[in-house]
């Protein structure tokens, strides 16, 4: 640590989706002096690297994160619930559920009349094709050359295609459709964030080229508890090292990218946000923003589970220890197609379920897997699930810190369902789920465990059903908002309003949430980030 240089040109806190990709992208131009900080450790879990790993490693707090949960929450008979995200290098790249999908044109072009000028689907699109390398190769839709890897999920099954096909059948479009298109309807086998059947996260693609340079220097279990300033303008930032409490300037900017959680806290603690909550905690107020940790968003997942007779669910094929031991041979040996390459989920649709909405408005997710009581074990049974969210939720919560103690977690509220439109498009999501069901193939033997049918005998119950088994898609974002309106927090080219040196970059910039999981938005507005401060030189 004491040969750590002072200062740099630019300072990027978090290594997470976001931060590696602007430090790399950084980094590019040898004439910059990058460092990145990060609390959690390096990514060196092997879980880490196998997609099926997701579901062990989000267990392992080492690299995974369970300090923070919400409020109760008013909306959903007052429960509550963690909030865990990926603290490694990597971030939640490094331990997410691998699914990838960039979200629907109006999902952008709801960001632009929100006021994020300039980020409509098309142009974002150049962004979207510089980080990744599609499996369909270089279209005018993908690239072909971007460091992160996206392929067809690759455990293809007939209990999975039985779902495609009924899916698409019930809903009326089409299947195995490109879901990335940004016009999504149909039903079809997601892509997913691997290289031939191994996750590819920042960590391992961005990251692992540009740490080879000299002039990145990359901080482990270092927390920023501060960023410094001389008058508005950002200079540098302070951290925890073990026991030390450690100084380091920018010359040029710091950068946050610590995610939706933790950018509102570290802008807060640092002086940056409402002035009365500031003042509440003994925090000399810098500039007042009082947008800084509002609008603070997720989505909301429910599902229905069945039991099927198939042979073709975790639970039958990873029942026994020689299976697992088979599958993992096959694995690292074979042609890594089989169930350990499964992510969050494998197959799915997009839908329009409410009359409410004007376009797609709903996610579905057809995961071949039942837990059982432990949560993170297999129930004995087969199983399946049909898990949903509504793309772009209109209930907005907040961020806000409890103390000036950087320790100290801030408090979190979603304030899930508080709208009507979402209880609707989930109600309609739900009913259409079981219509799909209903209809799958009478081969598979498909009964439903639950909600059942007290709770699907009315809109009431079936609410009630929602609320009680609801919880986060971890899909957090929003808390540090583009726009230009009072109580935005960025402007279009993520500088933060009112202070000079200081950019956010991670998924807190966004105005609405995608109808996607948004790790793909993420790392296109890492790469615009980077775009726009390596343009501003
Ligand atoms: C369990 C889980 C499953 C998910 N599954 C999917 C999926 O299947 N598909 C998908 O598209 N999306 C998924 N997501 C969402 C997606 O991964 C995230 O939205 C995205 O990774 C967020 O990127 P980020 O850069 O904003 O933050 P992160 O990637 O979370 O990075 C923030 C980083 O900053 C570090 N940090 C925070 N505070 C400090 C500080 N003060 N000092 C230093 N470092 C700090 C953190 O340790 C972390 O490494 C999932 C997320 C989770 C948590």
């Amino acid at each position: 640590m004491t040969h750590l240089p002072r200062q740099f040109d630019y300072i990027v806190v978090g290594a997470g989706s976001a931060g590696a990709v602007v430090a790399s992208r950084l980094s590019e131009d040898p004439h910059n002096q990058v460092l990145l900080i990060e609390a959690g450790p390096d990514d060196k879990s092997l879980w880490s690297r196998i997609p099926l790993g997701f579901a062990k490693i989000i267990f392992n707090k080492k690299y995974t994160s369970w300090d923070h949960q919400t409020e109760p929450e008013e909306a959903i008979n007052g429960r509550q619930y963690a909030l865990p995200y990926g603290r490694l290098v990597g971030g939640s790249s490094a331990i997410n559920g691998l699914v990838h999908v960039r979200g629907i044109k109006s999902d952008y072009d709801a960001w632009v009349q929100a006021g994020a000028e300039g980020w409509s689907w098309e142009e974002n699109l150049p962004f979207h094709r510089r980080y990744e390398s599609d499996h369909r190769g270089n279209t005018s839709l993908h690239g072909a050359d971007g460091p992160i890897s996206v392929e067809r999920a690759r455990w293809k099954n007939p209990l999975a295609d039985a779902y495609i096909d009924t899916a698409a059948k019930t809903l009326g479009t089409g299947k195995n459709v490109d879901f990335n298109s940004g016009e999504p309807a149909g039903s079809g086998y997601w892509d997913l964030a691997t290289h031939r059947g191994m996750r590819s996260s920042t960590s391992q693609t961005f990251l692992k080229e540009a740490r080879k340079r000299s002039n990145l220097t990359v901080l482990t279990e270092s927390t920023v508890t501060k960023i410094n300033f001389e008058g508005k303008r950002a200079t540098g930032v302070t951290y925890r090292h073990g026991s030390e409490e450690l100084q380091v300037t920018a010359a040029k900017e710091v950068i946050l990218s610590s995610g939706a959680l933790l950018t509102p806290k570290l802008l807060q603690l640092s002086g940056v946000g409402p002035a009365a909550l500031l003042k509440e905690h003994g925090i000399e107020v810098i500039h007042d923003l009082p947008g800084v940790g509002e609008n603070l968003m997720d989505h909301f997942q429910v599902g229905r589970k069945y039991t099927t007779n198939s042979r073709y669910t975790f639970n039958k094929v990873m029942r026994t220890p020689i299976q697992q031991a088979l599958n993992g041979i096959r694995y690292f040996a074979g042609d890594r197609n089989g169930p350990l390459t499964i992510g969050a989920s494998l197959a799915g649709s997009y839908l329009q379920a409410s009359e409410l909405s004007d376009d797609v408005d709903l996610q579905l997710h057809f995961l071949p897997f039942m837990p059982g009581d432990k949560g993170w074990d297999l129930a004995k049974f087969s199983g399946f699930r049909l898990g949903m969210y509504q793309g772009r939720p209109k209930s907005r919560g907040h961020a806000r810190i409890t103390s000036a103690d950087p320790l100290a977690s801030a408090s979190y509220t979603f304030n899930h369902l508080s709208e009507e439109e979402d209880r609707q498009v989930l109600l309609a999501g739900m009913r259409i789920a079981g219509k799909i069901a209903a209809a799958m193939p009478a081969e598979y033997d498909v009964k439903e465990i639950a909600p059942g049918p007290e709770a699907d005998a009315s809109d009431e119950a079936l609410l009630d059903y929602i609320k009680e088994t609801g919880d986060t898609a971890f899909h957090y974002a929003g808390t540090a908002r583009m726009g230009t309106d009072p109580l935005s927090v960025v402007d279009p080219q993520l500088r933060v309003h009112g202070i000079t040196g200081l950019r956010v970059v991670d998924a807190s910039v966004m105005p609405g949430e995608l109808t996607a999981n948004i790790h793909a938005g993420v790392l296109m507005i890492a790469e615009r980030g980077a775009d726009f401060i390596l343009r501003s030189k």
